[in-house]
Formats: structure tokens, sequence, C-alpha cells
């Protein structure tokens, strides 16, 4: 601290009296010596120009607040005679107005001119703050000493818009309505999102029919259902789970079969169910084309229950590989790092059940034990699902009145009460009205309705509440989207989520239409129109934009859309061209990697590989504006190739005889160009880690090193050492450095140099290997899954607790992790102070090797300190 201003004084030269040190650190704007000399007790409020008002004068709204928050005086005039409120509506300081007004200080005091806080606003044309003060109460018809009211003024200064929102007020006598509109209320704007996943053909349509079906529509259901269960033969019983999750060969089929109308896309419907109320109901369709555009609508939500259907009428083994399927796409989906109660809840639902030999209790409850042992065996595989309920609803789909719909609807009303007793209450007015308003908007908007973010809060502020700010349009648009009732991406708002997910998104992703895309995915405005005329194609190109679908490229002036989606080319010969003579020399540098899902998860990569390559057109896209057009890239279906000058680089995905899918980056470079590739290498996985982060924040990444020797050499099915292996043998190393790992298809040894740096021993300053970094870099995921094996009670109680003494924490620090709400585990790792490796041994001293090989497989292998962009 300044030792001058803690003595208290200092002089201002403009004035001709002294400042405090208070007046003096507000005007010159330093909240530090603002806030020390509060909390020393200063006085807040001497002298005839407080530090109040000097703060706002220079525009220190920080400081205002900090002021106003310690008791300033805020009813007090300045020696100009301007009270605090004059200053900010004059200056059109919006947060502090509203702070004032909701201090409830006067609103229609006048300045020693005779001008009224809503003159001054008026004169200066800050429309917020004229909002704000009608809202707070203000008198509109208030005149000033000349006896002028604020929207003469607004007028003679130009500031039309606010004349006419004056004249509105006046005029309609809604000001006090709708200022009450905007007031919280301790109602809580609660509508229940229910979310279906699962094969195609396993029920969700007939599901959500029957859901929705009234009395007189249920006994149809039932007659029809029972029609075509004639016709359906009955399937062999199931005694006996023969578990076969390593063959995964044609098990994850999406085809849809039989003769049924699948559904396309994402049919979002709003129901009134009854005793649980309104709730959105969003059924995904099974397709797996329409895979790639899930994640704009599977948010976490406390208010959702998610059901996973899969069909009894499957072999026990693929009703277990689909329900991981979809646990694990939901799973990728949402951040991995939230306390469970976000989340949600999950439950399984078993349909088809008619179509078994199982029986029905008295009440109607059917008794199916294969299903319950599914539910048991994918808990096994999969046993860090946030909220997935305990027991399966077995049903036939198609008849509503029976007691599976009971209970899940006393589900869903739980849930409901569960979210009410948690949920503070924000229902507005301005939401309740704006929700009656939007089907007249959705009809003002049938062609094409989406609007922009500004369009829309100047329609809602014409049509519904003229007083709403910005913030409370900000605010109500998330309740909204939350809701189900509108889609916000960037800057538009979709006031029809059910056209966005069916007629849009449902046509563009069909496989009808795919069959009839442009092969190379690019398009030009008329060319996507020609395609689909549904509506205006510019506006749908830039909301396919904003979805991250396709990219617009300016190629000399001619602007294009890129949709790696609909790439179809073929990959090219002499891609990667072994005789090329600028990487067959013997200083020529070869390295790669391989991104996997771990075992027990498959085909998430296709849907995400899309994203991936849209991320890598628009970071040569930003390359480009930065004139560096030395890079390129060139995309064909699931493969890029991107070049920087000399370097290459390959992106693919791939995937193996087992039908595991994988992504894989090769890079290679001329003579002396290894620090180059290193650092290609990592640019690529930061462009690729930016997709997965934006799709699956949640998805669980493995990458494995492949030889660059057998790389160099060209060898068909290069050897890949798995992250775990790498891990291992560092962590037993007495030198990273020393580490060297046998490829058997070589029969050679493979340095860690050799397989991470490109040979290049100067790179081992710039790294710091994975074994030292603190538990804290580990993934979201990885801890995520560390909590579904550590934080249940194990049978030799090798779980958290004895992880953290393990890892050396105290019986207090042990004790403080303990809690009944949230996970111990993850409560651990991101509190306790050491290092990955310590952990691992940990793990393996606890003979937890299930939990060791999670974060060996995962862990990062090293982190770049210093970062040289090539
Ligand atoms: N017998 C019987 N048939 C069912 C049951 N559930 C669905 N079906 C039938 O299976 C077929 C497909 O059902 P849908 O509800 O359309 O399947 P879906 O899950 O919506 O499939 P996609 O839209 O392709 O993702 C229809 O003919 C249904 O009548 C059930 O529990 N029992």
């Amino acid at each position: 601290m300044n030792t001058s201003l803690s003595r208290g004084c200092s002089y201002s030269p403009r004035e001709s009296f002294e400042y405090t040190a208070l007046q003096f650190a507000a005007r010159r704007g330093s909240l530090e010596q603002v806030r020390y000399l509060i909390e020393s007790g200063t006085d807040l409020d001497t002298g005839p120009d407080p530090a109040l008002h000097l703060a706002l004068r220079k525009q220190n709204t920080a400081i205002a607040h900090v002021l106003l928050h310690a008791g300033a005086d805020f009813e007090i005039k300045d020696s100009h005679g301007d009270y605090p409120i004059h200053i900010a509506c004059t200056l059109g300081l919006l947060d502090v107005v509203h702070a004032l007004c909701a201090l409830g200080c006067s609103v229609e005091v006048l300045t020693a001119k005779g001008l009224s806080p809503l003159h001054l606003a008026a004169k200066n044309g800050h429309i917020h703050v004229v909002r704000c003060l009608c809202a707070a109460g203000c008198n509109i018809d208030i005149r000033n000493s000349d006896n002028i009211r604020a929207d003469i003024t607004a007028l003679k200064y130009g500031h039309n818009d606010i004349a006419e929102l004056l004249d509105r007020l006046r005029v309609t006598g809604q000001r006090d309505t709708l200022a009450r509109q905007l007031v919280p209320t301790s109602k809580p704007a609660l509508r229940l999102n229910l979310r279906l996943l699962g094969h195609c053909g396993v029920g969700k349509t007939s599901l959500v029919k029957s859901l929705s079906a009234g009395l007189f529509g249920s006994l149809f259901r039932r007659s029809s259902s029972l029609q075509s269960n004639k016709s359906r033969p009955s399937s062999p019983i199931n005694t006996q789970i023969e578990m076969d999750v390593t063959s995964r060969q044609n098990s994850l089929s999406f085809e849809s079969s039989g003769n049924y109308q699948s559904t396309n896309g994402i049919s979002v419907q709003n129901m009134d169910i009854s005793n649980v109320g309104e709730t959105t109901v969003w059924e995904f369709s099974g397709q797996e084309n329409y895979f790639p555009i899930y994640h704009h609508f599977l948010w976490p939500s406390p208010h959702s229950l998610t059901l996973v259907l899969f069909s009894l009428e499957d072999s026990p083994s693929i009703q277990v590989q689909q329900v991981c399927f979809w646990l694990n796409f939901l799973l990728a989906r949402q951040p991995a790092d939230l306390p469970s109660s976000e989340y949600g809840q999950v439950m399984l639902v078993a349909t088809h059940v008619d179509l078994t030999r199982a029986v029905k209790t008295q009440n109607g409850e059917w008794i199916c034990p294969d299903a319950q042992k599914t539910l048991e065996t994918v808990r096994k595989i999969i046993p860090h699902v946030p909220n997935l309920m305990s027991s399966v609803v077995i049903m036939d789909t198609n008849v509503p009145a029976s007691y599976p719909f009971k209970q899940l609807k006393s589900t869903l009303a739980e849930l409901k009460q569960e979210c009410l007793q948690q949920t503070v209450g924000t229902w507005t007015g301005l939401l309740e009205a704006t929700l009656a308003w939007l089907n007249s908007l959705q009809k003002d908007y049938e062609q094409f309705p989406v609007l922009s973010r500004s369009t829309f809060s100047e329609l809602l502020r014409s049509q519904v509440n003229i007083l709403a700010s910005d913030h409370h349009i900000q605010e109500l648009l998330q309740q909204l989207h939350f809701m189900g009732e509108v889609f916000c991406v960037q800057d538009l708002v979709v006031v029809s989520v059910s056209w966005l997910g069916g007629q849009l998104l449902g046509e563009l992703f069909s496989s009808d239409f795919f069959l009839h895309a442009r092969v190379t995915g690019v398009y030009t405005s008329e060319d996507f129109q020609a395609s689909f005329n549904q509506c205006d194609a510019l506006g749908a190109l830039d909301l396919l934009e904003a979805l991250d679908v396709c990219v617009q490229c300016d190629i000399e002036g001619e602007i294009e859309y890129e949709f790696p989606i609909y790439n179809h080319v073929e990959t090219l010969e002499g891609l990667w061209d072994s005789e090329d003579p600028r990487y067959a020399s013997k200083g020529s540098q070869y390295g790669g990697l391989r991104l996997y899902t771990p075992p027990g998860t498959y085909h998430q990569f296709k849907s995400i590989f899309p994203h991936i390559q849209v991320e890598l057109r628009r970071a040569i896209l930003a390359n480009y504006s930065n004139n560096d057009s030395d890079m390129d890239l060139y995309q064909w279906h699931l493969g890029s190739k991107l070049c920087n000058t000399e370097l290459e680089s390959l992106i693919t995905l791939e995937e193996d005889e087992v039908a595991l899918q994988f992504i894989e980056i090769k890079i290679r470079g001329p003579n002396n160009s290894s620090q180059y590739c290193f650092y290609f290498l990592e640019q690529i996985m930061q462009t690729i880690n930016h997709a997965l982060l934006r799709v699956c924040p949640g998805l669980l990444i493995e990458k494995h090193v492949l030889s660059p020797l057998e790389l160099k050499r060209h060898s068909e099915g290069p050897f890949c050492y798995p992250s775990d292996i790498i891990t291992t043998a560092m962590l037993e190393a007495e030198s990273t450095l020393d580490v060297a790992l046998y490829n058997p298809n070589v029969d050679a040894q493979e340095t860690i140099a050799q397989l991470i740096m490109f040979s290049d021993l100067d790179l081992a300053g710039n790294i710091q290997w994975g074994c030292a970094l603190r538990i804290q870099d580990l993934a979201p995921p990885i801890k995520l899954k560390l909590c579904g094996l550590l934080d249940p009670p194990e049978r030799h109680g090798r779980d958290w607790c004895l992880l953290a003494l393990r890892l050396g924490l105290c019986q207090d620090k042990i004790a403080a992790l303990d809690s009944q709400h949230s996970s111990h585990t993850m409560r651990l790792l991101t509190t306790a102070d050491c290092s990955i490796g310590a952990l691992i041994t940990s793990l393996h001293e606890l003979d937890r090797l299930d939990a060791a090989e999670v974060v060996l497989r995962s862990a990062p292998i090293f982190k770049i300190i210093e970062h040289v962009s090539v």
C-alpha cells in the first residue's frame, strides 16, 4: 500500500479541498486500495464529493459496486448537486442503475438543474437505463423543472426509440403489469425432459405414442398392438446370458429392419403427463446417420430422465452391447466433472416383453429376470454411470394403461418432486407470457423458424414486454432452451425445436439425403438450395454452420460450404507415397499416434470424426487469414491430409479386424525436421482435442504410439505401443529417457525418444512426463471412471479411503473428504497433492488393478511445457 495513501489524504489540484484516501482511490480507479480502505474502517461518505460519486463520474463501476455493498450512502448529493443515480443515468451505467434501484433509491429526485434520472437517461440515449428505471417504478410522466416530459426530451435529442418506449407505456397503461412480469417469483420454472435413446425398432416411438395416448387412444393402441403381435414370431426364451462382449462383429448394427416407419432425426414434443405435468419428450432416432448431431441435445440436466431402451427379443449379449453403447454415448456427451446431482436420472427400459415367455403378476407387473440380468451386467462393465436406476422397467410399449407405464409415470413424478425441492424459484411472469406468445411467433416464422438473438429481443419487446432488459432476455432464452421450447446456438434462436430436430436435421441427415448428396460434400448456396428447397438456403447454412455441421470457405472469392458428413470421396492412391524422395532419405522423420476409446466401448468415433474434419478446416482457414498460406488440407470420406510446408500428416478413422474404431494420425517430415514434426503433431492433437471437447467432453481417450521404425518402412499394420505399456515402463525406469520398448513385429527395441520425440533429445527439456504430472492433470472422464470403481464399498475395503491414506492424507483431511452428497473419490482426486505416478503405485499396492489400469491406459504420457508454433 502506498504510504501517502495509507496516511489518508491527498491533494486534488482541481478542487480547492483535500480528498480522503478513499476518494482519491475511487477517483483513480484503484479497486484494491478501495477495498483495503473499506476494510480499515474508513468513512465512506466524507466530503462534498463522496467516493461513490467520484467513482461513478470516472465510470469505475466495480468500485461503485464495492462502495454500495459496503453501505455507502446513495441518497446524498455531491458538490454539483447530483445524486449517484443521476451520474449513473447520464453515463448509462446500467448495472449501477440496476443496483441502485434494487437498493430502493429514489428514482424521481431532480438534479440542481431540475432534471430527473429519466430525463438524463432519455437525453443521453440510454434506452437500457430507461427500461430499468421504468421497471423500478419510476413515474413516466415526471416533468423537469421546465415542465417537460422525458419522452419530449428524448425526441429533442433524436432518441426516437426512447420516446416511443415511454409513449407506449403511457398509452397502454401497462407499465405496472409489465414491471411485475420481471420480478422473480418463488415458483420454479420446472419442466422435465424425458429423453429416449436406443437402437432402431426397440420401441421408442411406440413408448412415446403410448405415453401421450388418452383413455380412448389407449384402448385403440392396445387392440392394434394385439393384432401386430399375432403376426410376430415368438422368440426363444433366453435362459442365460451368454456374455460375448469381446466379439464385436456386427453386434452393433444400426440398421433399421422390419416394417415400421423409423423416426427421422429427433422428435420433440411437449406433453402434459398425468400426475407429472408438462414434460418435453425427446426421442432420438436409432439411425446412425443422426448421431453426429445428438450432442447438441444431450446436455446434462438435473430435470431429465433418460431412458435407454432395449428389446428382450434380442439375445442377451446384444442387449448388453446396445445398452453399453448408449450409456457410453450419453456419458461421452456430457462433461464428466459435474456433481452427480447435475446429470439427471438414467433408467433402462426392456421392451417387447410380450414376445418372450415372461409372465405377469396379478397387478400387471412383468416378471423377467433376464432384463434385470442385463442391467447387472451393464453395471459391472460401466460402473460409473451417474444416477443409473437400480431397476429396469419391463414393458410392451404398445399397451399404454399398463402397470409399467404407471411405474414410469411415478418415477417421473418422484423426479419432479425432488427437483421441486431443490430448485430455487425462478418462474417469472415474463417466462409465462413468452410461452403463451411463442405459438404466434412460430406461426409468423413457419417457413424458417430461426431468428437472430437481436431480432428475437426486438420482437419480444414489441410484443411481450417492452421493459425486458438484455439480461432478462438472456436468462429467459436459457430457461426456454432447457425446457425445449427454443434452441439457442451461437447468435441464433430456433423457435421451433421440433422443426429443427425433425424437418431440418431429420431431413438433411436422412439416408435418403445422404444418398443424393454431393459426393465431395461441398456446396454453393445455390447447389444447396436446389437439393433442399424446404427453406431459405442461406439461413439454413448459417444455422448448420453454427451447429458445426459445415464450414464456410471463401475460395478465391467464391463462397462454398464444406460438409465433411456428406463427403464420400474415396481415398486417393499415393497420398502417403513411400517413394516420395523428400521422405525416403535416412534422416527423414516419421511418427504417429492412435486414439482409442477404452475396452468395452465401441463405435464411438464415427459420429465424431466429421467434427474433427470441420475443426481441421477451421484451423486451416484461421491460418489463411494469418497469411500463412503454406498449409493445405485435403479431405475425403473419413480421412484428411494436412500439409504444412514440407511436413505431411494423415488423419484417418480406421476400423480393425474386430470392428474396433480408432483415429490414426501419422506425421512425416524431411531431414532435420524432428522438432517441426513434434510440434506439428501437437498442433494437430490440439485441433482434434478441440473437436472432442465440443462433441464429447466426457469421452475417455487412450493415446497409443505407432512404431516410427515401421512407419518409415511403410509396413502394413505397424506395431502400436499401448499407453499402459509405455507408462508402466516409464514408472519402472530410473530415467524416462532410458526407456526402450520391444516391438515384436521387427524384433527390435524402440526408445522413448524415438517414440515420442522424433529421436530429438533436445526436446526433453520441453516435456514433462506423465507420471510426474499432478493427479489434477487427469482428464475429468478418467476421474469419473475412478469414482465408479472406488466409491462403492468394496469387499476388502480397498476403496477411496485406503487410497487417501496411501497418498499420505492425514485423518483430518480424509474426514473432510467424507460427505453423503458427492463422490469421495472425486474430492480426493481434486484435492490430494500427489503425482499420477504415485497414484498408480498406490493403486497397485492396494491391489486395485482395475483402477490402476484405467489410469495407466488413459493418463497423459507427457505434457509440453513450452510450446513452439510451427
Ligand atoms: N410386440 C411388441 N412390439 C413392439 C414393442 N415396442 C415396439 N414394437 C414394435 O416394433 C416396431 C418398431 O417400434 P418403434 O417404436 O417405431 O421403434 P423405434 O425405437 O422408435 O425405432 P427408430 O425410430 O427406428 O429409432 C413397431 O412395429 C412397434 O409396434 C413391444 O414392446 N412389443
